[in-house]
């Protein structure tokens, strides 16, 4: 299972400190939505020259305009981009169709599909996206009860290749794995550690274990 850290920090300085950090030791480096509204497109193109053998995530969240901002994201070196899994079904075909032309990933992501998810992430694998995000958002986490176990549940049924993102942890990554997660998503459980570098080395042991 691949480790993908979660670069939800506010400006590109501090991106470019933690993906120097954390590099060596995650399958991919994903600009978190914050970042990319913060500090631009263009802090894909940063990333990326940085990390030239890293795969980039560019987790645009897109709703709407799928092929425009799709096609914004791989020109400026973006690996992998998101597209809400919730929108409009055109708007995730011309996200693939993107993703066609550059010869690039789409993610779909799944978060505020609740009810029914199982059988909106069977639709959307269905329009071409190379996985979905199966995601609950940190708003939805810091709700008193939350767990990781229903999303981990939704990925062993829908029979898909998904990720998992939602406060993946130490504790909880090795069930991500064994769920058959693609990717596991780490954000807080890195740039919120003391020492992010060693985090993200834990972190994808027990991804690989
Ligand atoms: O996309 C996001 C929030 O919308 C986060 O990047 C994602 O949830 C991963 O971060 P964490 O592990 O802290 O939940």
């Amino acid at each position: 299972m691949q480790l993908q850290v979660a670069l939800d920090v506010l400006d590109l300085p501090s991106a470019l400190t933690l993906a120097d950090q954390v590099s060596e030791h995650v399958d991919i480096l994903e600009l978190g939505t914050p970042l990319v509204k913060s500090a631009g497109i263009g802090a894909v193109s940063a990333i990326k020259a940085a990390h030239p053998d890293k795969l980039v995530f560019a987790d645009l969240k897109t709703a709407d305009a799928g092929e425009l901002e799709a096609g914004l994201a791989f020109e400026a070196g973006a690996d992998l981009v998101t597209v809400m899994g919730a929108v409009d079904d055109d708007t995730i075909r011309g996200a693939v169709a993107a993703g066609r032309k550059y010869g690039k990933q789409v993610v779909a992501d799944m978060i505020s599909v609740v009810d029914g998810r199982v059988a909106r992430i069977r639709e959307v694998a269905k329009l071409g996206v190379s996985f979905v995000e199966i995601h609950a958002g940190l708003d939805e986490q810091a709700r008193p009860g939350y767990s990781i176990d229903q999303l981990l549940e939704d990925g062993r049924l829908a029979g898909v290749p998904f990720s998992i993102a939602g406060g993946v942890k130490v504790d909880t990554i090795g069930s991500v794995r064994e769920a058959g997660a693609k990717v596991a998503v780490a954000g807080g459980a890195i740039y919120n550690a003391p020492d992010p570098g060693a985090a993200a080395a834990e972190l994808k042991k027990r991804a690989t274990r």
